[in-house]
């Protein structure tokens, strides 16, 4: 049975039939312009995504960019009737390019088709056969069910003239054919994971909407949980009044939002059976799946079918890779069936949870298996999970896991068994809470004795000393630590079999922070190689970064970043990117790139790590967000670097944390403080301080620490107390080989003597500061110094003190230095509504500055044009595509009649005068 196509007038509404309006902050969306090339060779285009996913506003801006031919067709409910469907099609056609098909379209009017087939022969005859490239787009095609158009489709595609591309914009998959036009190339495809934004569409997008700056970190989050989805982040851009606003909001999305379960409550509407709906509910509580996963938790024979018609129906099942087979939910979507499943009395949680637990197993997943037996709250399968695999999640770093399973064991259960007993301490230590190791680890020797012969004992004591030796090295107790690790190495581990290679680490450690480099570096090596024997990726990647940071204090930062390359491929070659200890692996490639001035590969790496770091709790984000405040200043960015302090601070408040760490962090708040001249914030510092010792300070972190003190004294003017610190640390640093601190000693010394004005010091020291980068590469720590470093190294210039490569690194350096100072201006300049003001309200500023107002984003591209940058540099520094710079800067010159660059150039500097004075 087929549906005549009726003849008679219609009405058509002509905003059916035109492209829609593009939104106010519309992102240029460049990296589709390849996949819509490729299309001269295809017939068509699916463009499918669940709602909201910018399919209709990135197609209608890219084919407007593109200056492509197009003719569009927005479907309704009623186009869904065979009809109305031909005649708006006809209509478009016509109405697109005049003549196109007049006759199909009088037709239609005097005595109708006997069918659509019928129609798109006659409109397919009419149509001249060759032509200017076209699309033809079919917005929300979803809502079509027919299955004659559907056939229409297939009939169309079959049929269509070469130079036209049918675009089909929908957000289910269209019944018509699909898997076989992908078989036979005749088909491109954008899927919801090409369509969501990423982070700098996102920052580009935030930028062009927001009244305030929201950090590059809080814009990765966003992108990460919401998963690129356009409709999510204009939420939050049209919800979020503030900064704090905005990343409370980010925040929620992991439980939730009203908004956005109204907006699922909506798209489900009755679209759903009950089976379906229960499907959904109860594989919502699995992080990913496969139809076997899904049979086995849903209770559902048919589990594929199931599986497909959710797929097809568009509801935020996104496909985990290109094999097809391995789904889950988009994680909003999860939070809002989660929240469904909360507030159902029918769905036997912690059964779905068992069930998921042994499905996992039985696909041999046991960290999935884990998660979920936690879930459930069932002591028996964790137990047989952890003795089964405890080891394997040991060796593989996984401590956030081991202590949700063992949170969940009795205590009296665990110090029964030696292997959770261990597992148990080692979790304990990895978080600082050491007495809470040795409480363990007591308990169980108490039990322990009961029952095990004293040969066991004593080997079970063996491993325990290796814990023990690490608590001690972490206590600052490296004489304790190498003795309870001797102890470790001495018997075979029967337990864990990592044992050793943790005692072994422990006596490198010992050996580096003692200040025998040498020893310590032939030491990690040893453990790495024994680590590798074993497979314990953790213990491999640990020593490798050891190894570096060994490097690092040597002044050999290139070979510390060949060996973090060493580590990048481990955990490459065996996949560990999600393991915990890469972080520090990142950590410490963005310490490098700081000091090496690669402040974007700096800050990917920060961003990396706290990506990593996301699962185990904002705790371990101290390092993180010190890098990120490092890069922040070192680009001029005082207010982010503001907000990125002001929460270290409040971590180091709230916990406690190794030396090393707080001594770092103190150093990029001491450096700020400075920066603004916050001298209050300095001496508040300085009266809770951490001690210090400098005979001791053999090692990076406690001459980092003591070093601290002196650049506090510096920077309140009291040279001659920062003066016995900075000399016995160099006494201390060249006595042991600690090239690093050596090179930072010589610049503080440097500011130092400048301070008690003895010049011809201050210049020894910068020359020797200067020598020493040449195998260091030392750049942030020279940038760190601020004004006086330019005044310095001229100085030293100007007295023919240095020539060849130190007279190279010191015209970079005072070039380096005075651009991060234009920079700092460029950009107060541009997010200060105050200073921009100012200069408006100036009654010598050309009017056009008045008349046509520039965006906060057309300032802030001014003054970097100011500041020097070409407009490569600009894109890289504002994290924007080159393209979206051009337009700006068009849109600028528009605004300001301006015809070439020198004139733009000419005009910032005419306005940035007004306020050089700042
Ligand atoms: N490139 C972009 N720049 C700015 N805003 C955008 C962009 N793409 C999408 N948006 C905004 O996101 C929202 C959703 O976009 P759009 O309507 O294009 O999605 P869709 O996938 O076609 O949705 P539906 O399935 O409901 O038709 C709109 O409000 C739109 O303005």
């Amino acid at each position: 049975m087929t549906t005549t196509i009726g003849p008679g007038e219609r009405t058509f509404i002509s905003a059916k039939t035109l492209p829609p309006q593009a939104p106010a902050a519309l992102i240029a969306r460049e990296k589709f312009n390849d996949t819509l090339h490729e299309t001269n060779n295809v017939g068509l285009m699916l463009v499918q995504a669940p709602a909201g996913y910018g399919k209709t506003t990135t197609v209608a801006e890219r084919l407007q960019a593109l200056e492509a031919n197009v003719a569009w067709y927005r479907l309704d409910a009623p186009d869904n009737q065979p009809g109305q469907f031909a005649a708006y099609l006809a209509h478009t056609l016509e109405s697109h390019r005049p003549g196109t098909c007049p006759d199909t379209l009088r037709r239609l009017t005097a005595s109708g088709f006997d069918n659509l087939q019928e129609f798109l022969t006659h409109l397919l005859a009419e149509m001249p056969v060759e032509a200017e490239p076209l699309y033809v787009v079919l917005d929300d095609y979803h809502l079509i069910t027919d299955p004659e158009i559907h056939e229409g489709i297939r009939f169309l595609l079959r049929h269509q003239p070469a130079y036209l591309t049918l675009i089909l914009l929908t957000r289910t998959v269209p019944p018509i054919g699909v898997a076989q036009l992908r078989m036979q190339g005749h088909m491109l495809e954008i899927s919801a994971r090409e369509l969501g934004f990423d982070a700098d569409e996102a920052q580009d997008y935030f930028e062009q909407r927001l009244p305030y700056e929201v950090s590059r970190e809080s814009i990765e989050r966003a992108v990460r949980r919401v998963e690129g989805w356009v409709s999510a982040l204009q939420l939050v851009a049209t919800s979020a009044a503030t900064s704090v606003a905005f990343n409370e909001m980010v925040e929620q999305f992991e439980d939730g939002n009203q908004y956005i379960f109204d907006y699922f409550d909506e798209l489900l509407g009755r679209q759903l059976d009950d089976e379906a709906l229960g499907f959904l509910l109860r594989t919502s509580l699995l992080d990913r799946f496969n139809a076997f996963l899904a049979m086995r938790v849903a209770g559902h024979r048919d589990g594929q079918a199931l599986l497909n018609q959710l797929i097809s129906k568009g509801f935020f099942v996104m496909p985990l890779d290109s094999s097809g087979l391995w789904f889950r939910y988009h994680p909003l979507f999860s939070a809002y069936l989660r929240h469904l499943v909360a507030c159902s009395a029918q769905e036997d949680v912690k059964a779905l949870h068992q069930k998921a637990s042994d499905a996992w197993r039985e696909l041999d997943r046991p960290e999935e298996a884990a998660r979920h037996a936690v879930r459930a709250r069932d002591p028996q399968r964790i137990t047989r999970i952890l003795l089964d695999h405890g080891r394997a999640f040991f060796t593989e770093g996984q401590f956030a896991l081991l202590q949700q399973c063992l949170d969940a064991l009795d205590p009296a259960r665990i110090a029964d068994e030696p292997l959770l007993t261990l597992l148990r301490a080692w979790v304990a230590q990895s978080q600082y809470k050491f007495d809470e190791a040795e409480q363990w680890l007591a308990a169980a020797e108490t039990k322990l004795k009961e029952h095990l012969s004293d040969d066991d004992l004593r080997s079970v004591r063996c491993e325990f000393s290796a814990v023990r030796a690490q608590v001690a090295m972490n206590f600052g107790d490296s004489h304790t630590a190498l003795g309870q690790a001797t102890d470790a190495m001495e018997q075979e581990a029967r337990i864990l079999p990592t044992s050793k290679v943790a005692a072994a680490s422990v006596m490198g450690e010992a050996l580096f922070v003692e200040g025998h480099l040498k020893e310590a570096l032939a030491r990690m090596q040893d453990t790495e190689t024994l680590a590798r024997a074993h497979g314990a990726h953790q213990n491999v990647l640990w020593a490798l970064c050891q190894q570096s940071e060994i490097n690092v204090a040597m002044g050999l930062l290139q070979k510390a970043y060949n060996v973090q390359e060493r580590a990048f491929q481990y955990a490459d070659e065996y996949h560990l990117d999600h393991l915990p200890i890469l972080e520090f692996l990142y950590r410490i490639r963005s310490q490098v790139m700081w000091e090496w001035h690669h402040l974007e590969n700096a800050e990917r790496c920060s961003l990396q790590g706290i990506e990593i770091l996301e699962a185990q709790g904002e705790r371990w984000y101290l390092q993180s967000y010190t890098s990120l405040a490092k890069v922040a200043q070192a680009r001029g960015r005082q207010t982010l670097c503001a907000d990125y302090i002001q929460k270290i601070q409040k971590m180091l408040a709230s916990g406690e944390y190794h030396i090393d760490w707080v001594a770092n962090s103190h150093a990029t708040m001491l450096s700020f403080w400075d920066a603004v001249r916050d001298r209050e914030a300095i001496q508040r510092w300085l009266t809770a301080a951490p001690e210090y010792t400098i005979e001791d300070a053999s090692n990076h972190f406690l001459q980092c620490n003591a070093r601290n003190w002196a650049r506090a004294y510096l920077s309140l003017e009291q040279p001659e107390k920062a003066k016995p610190i900075l000399e016995g640390l160099q006494a201390v640093a060249e006595r042991i080989g600690l090239q690093m601190d050596q090179n930072r000693n010589h610049i503080a010394l440097a500011h130092m003597h400048w301070q008690l004005e003895d010049r011809e010091q201050a210049l020894f020291h910068m020359r020797g500061a200067l020598q020493l980068a040449s195998t260091t590469g030392a750049v942030g720590s020279f940038l760190r110094l601020g004004k006086v470093l330019i005044v310095i190294l001229k100085a030293l210039i100007n007295d023919h003190m240095i020539d060849g490569m130190e007279l190279q690194r010191a015209e970079r350096l005072i070039q380096l230095s005075q651009q991060q100072r234009d920079f700092s201006r460029a950009i107060r300049i541009s997010l200060d509504e105050a200073i921009i003001q100012d200069i408006i309200d100036r009654p010598d500023v050309p009017e056009l500055i008045r008349t046509s107002p520039l965006t906060r984003r057309e300032w802030q591209i001014l003054s970097l044009i100011h500041a020097g940058l070409s407009n490569d540099q600009i894109a890289e520094h504002l994290k924007v595509a080159a393209t979206t710079v051009k337009t700006h800067i068009r849109s600028l010159y528009q605004k300001q009649n301006i015809a070439h660059r020198s004139e733009a150039i000419e005009l910032a500097r005419d306005l940035l005068s007004k306020i050089q004075g700042e």
